[in-house]
């Protein structure tokens, strides 16, 4: 069990955690943990793909590991998603706001791997969920949200834990992520010794 680890990928909406966590799954077999919340899918997101998507009574139901509100919709993980993952890879993955991760971090130790994820400019992460088609009543009630301007910085709970990556151009970001796999892999694991491509 020890062996095993979880990716926690952490940022601001819009930043790439979720195409990080689709580059980890197609290129390094770990599958991603699917968490719940009572937000509406998005145009493209499916039922137990990319969320259990709940009512606000079917969310209550379950047991979290950690649970948080954002942007006025609740999400939640499970220890019991966390150990399916692990039954499938010892590598896995999940996508957290940072109080997530903050908790992860606690409850695991050295067994959860933090990636957190920034860009150069914030505004581009408006562009970035417009693009995406996020619904505007949604976009502009999320990056006004004490959420957004807490997760664009890393918390300082994180700052010798987390792997702090670039994400502007997706070329060097797909290099840094296969230098941090190496090291994880490697047993190493120690985000200050490792020198990413900047
Ligand atoms: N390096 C990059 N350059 C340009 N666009 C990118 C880059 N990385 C991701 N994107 C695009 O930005 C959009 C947001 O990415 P993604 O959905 O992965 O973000 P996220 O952090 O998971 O957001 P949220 O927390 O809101 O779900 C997507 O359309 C994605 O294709
Ligand atoms: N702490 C948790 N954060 C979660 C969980 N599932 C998703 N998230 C994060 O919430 C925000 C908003 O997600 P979105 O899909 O609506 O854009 C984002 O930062 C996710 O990473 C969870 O179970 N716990």
């Amino acid at each position: 069990m020890k062996n095993k680890k979880v990716f926690v990928i952490t940022g601001a909406t819009g930043v790439g955690k979720t195409t990080i966590a689709r580059y980890l799954q197609e290129n390094y077999h770990m599958p991603r943990i699917i968490t719940h919340t009572t937000r509406p899918p998005r145009n493209r997101e499916k039922q137990n793909i990319d969320y259990y998507f709940e009512t606000p009574a079917s969310f209550e139901e379950k047991h979290y590991l950690e649970r948080v509100a954002y942007a006025g919709f609740q999400y939640g993980s499970s220890y019991e998603g966390l150990n399916h993952a692990w039954e499938k890879s010892d590598y896995t993955t999940i996508v957290l706001d940072t109080a997530g991760a903050v908790t992860y971090a606690r409850e695991l130790g050295n067994q959860a791997v933090i990636l957190f994820i920034t860009v150069a400019h914030p505004d581009t992460l408006i562009e970035r969920v417009q693009v995406r088609g996020d619904n505007p009543d949604l976009v502009t009630r999320r990056i006004t949200s004490p959420e957004f301007l807490r997760d664009v910085k890393l918390p300082e709970a994180l700052e010798n834990t987390a792997y702090v990556i670039k994400n502007d151009d997706w070329a060097i970001t797909k290099t840094n992520i296969d230098l941090i796999v190496q090291d994880v892999m490697q047993g190493r694991a120690l985000p200050h010794k490792l020198k990413l491509k900047e």
